[in-house]
C-alpha cells in the first residue's frame, strides 16, 4: 500500500477518480447485468471503494457524496470531499459513454483539487494538470439529454449557439474544458456533487464558472443543493449573463 499522506491532494483527487472509474468499467463489462442493476451496483461500489481510499489517505477529512448519508462533522471542517461516485448513472446503466467520477476537494467551500473521469472515453482530468481552455470559439453549447431549459434556450437563442446533446454534469463540463463546445449552462436544480468537481477543473482551465445571476459558486453549504451555473469561455461570459439578465 502506498503510505497515507504520501499524495498531494490533487493526485489523490485524480487517483482516486481513476480508480473508480476502474471499478465502474468492471461493473459494465461484458454487460453481465441488466441495466437497471448496473446502474445500482455502479452507484454502490463506486461509492464504497472511494470511502474506504479517502477513509485510509485522509481520515480526518468529511466526505458529502450523492451515495452517502450527509455527514454534518462536513459544516464544522475548512476541508471536504465532495464527490459523486457515477455521475450519469442513467447513460451509464444504458450502456452509453456520457457518464463521469467527480472528485473534489473543496476549502472554505472552494473546489481546490479537483479531478473528473470519463472513463468510458478514457479520459481524465485533474486541475493540477489540465491544460488552459484557448482554442477556437465553435459557436455551440453543451445541453442535456432532456433537452433546453429555459436559461440555457435563452443564452442559445441570444448568443446563436447550437446544442450538443450529452448526459451526465461531468461529460458537459469536459466538453467545454476540450473546446468542442464554448458553454454549459445548467437551471432547474442539481445538487454540489455534480458539479463541484467539473467546476474545479473548469475553473483550472481559466473558465468562467459562476451562479447564473453572476455570484461566485460556494460549496458545502447546510443543504447541498446547488440548481443552477454557467460554465463557458471567457470570450462570452460577458454576453451570456446579459442574455440570462434580458426578460426573454
Ligand atoms: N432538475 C434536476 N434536479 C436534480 N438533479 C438534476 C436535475 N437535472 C439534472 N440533475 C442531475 O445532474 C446530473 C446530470 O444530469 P443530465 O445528464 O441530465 O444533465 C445527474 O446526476 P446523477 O446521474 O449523478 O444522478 C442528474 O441527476
Ligand atoms: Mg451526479
Amino acid at each position: 500500500m502506498t503510505a497515507p499522506g504520501r499524495h498531494t491532494d490533487a493526485e489523490l483527487a485524480a487517483l482516486i477518480a481513476e480508480g473508480a472509474g476502474q471499478v465502474l468499467l468492471g461493473v459494465a463489462h461484458g454487460e453481465l447485468l441488466e441495466p437497471r442493476r448496473r446502474g445500482d451496483v455502479g452507484d454502490a461500489l463506486a461509492q464504497a471503494w472511494i470511502a474506504q481510499v479517502l477513509q485510509m489517505h485522509r481520515p480526518q477529512d468529511p466526505v458529502l457524496s450523492e451515495e452517502a448519508d450527509d455527514d454534518l462533522r462536513r459544516l464544522r471542517s475548512d476541508r471536504v470531499w465532495i464527490i459523486d461516485p457515477l455521475d450519469g448513472t442513467s447513460e451509464f446503466a444504458r450502456g452509453t459513454t456520457h457518464w463521469a467520477v467527480h472528485v473534489a476537494l473543496a476549502v472554505d467551500g472552494l473546489p481546490t483539487a479537483s479531478a473528473v473521469a470519463l472513463p468510458a472515453q478514457g479520459q481524465l482530468f485533474r486541475s493540477d494538470e489540465v491544460p488552459v481552455a484557448d482554442g477556437p470559439l465553435t459557436g455551440r453549447m453543451a445541453v442535456s439529454r432532456y433537452g433546453h431549459s429555459y436559461p440555457s434556450a435563452a443564452v442559445a437563442d441570444r448568443l446563436g449557439l447550437g446544442a450538443v446533446h450529452i448526459g451526465s454534469a461531468g461529460a458537459k463540463a469536459m466538453a467545454v474544458v476540450r473546446g468542442d463546445v464554448d458553454a454549459y449552462v445548467h437551471a432547474g436544480g442539481q445538487y454540489e456533487w455534480d458539479n463541484c468537481a467539473p467546476v474545479g477543473v473548469a475553473q483550472a482551465a481559466g473558465l468562467f464558472c459562476a451562479r447564473l445571476n453572476g455570484e461566485q459558486i460556494v460549496y458545502n453549504n447546510p443543504q447541498p443543493y446547488m440548481p443552477d451555473f454557467v460554465i463557458c469561455r471567457q470570450e462570452i461570459a460577458d454576453d451570456l449573463l446579459r442574455a440570462l439578465r434580458t426578460p426573454w
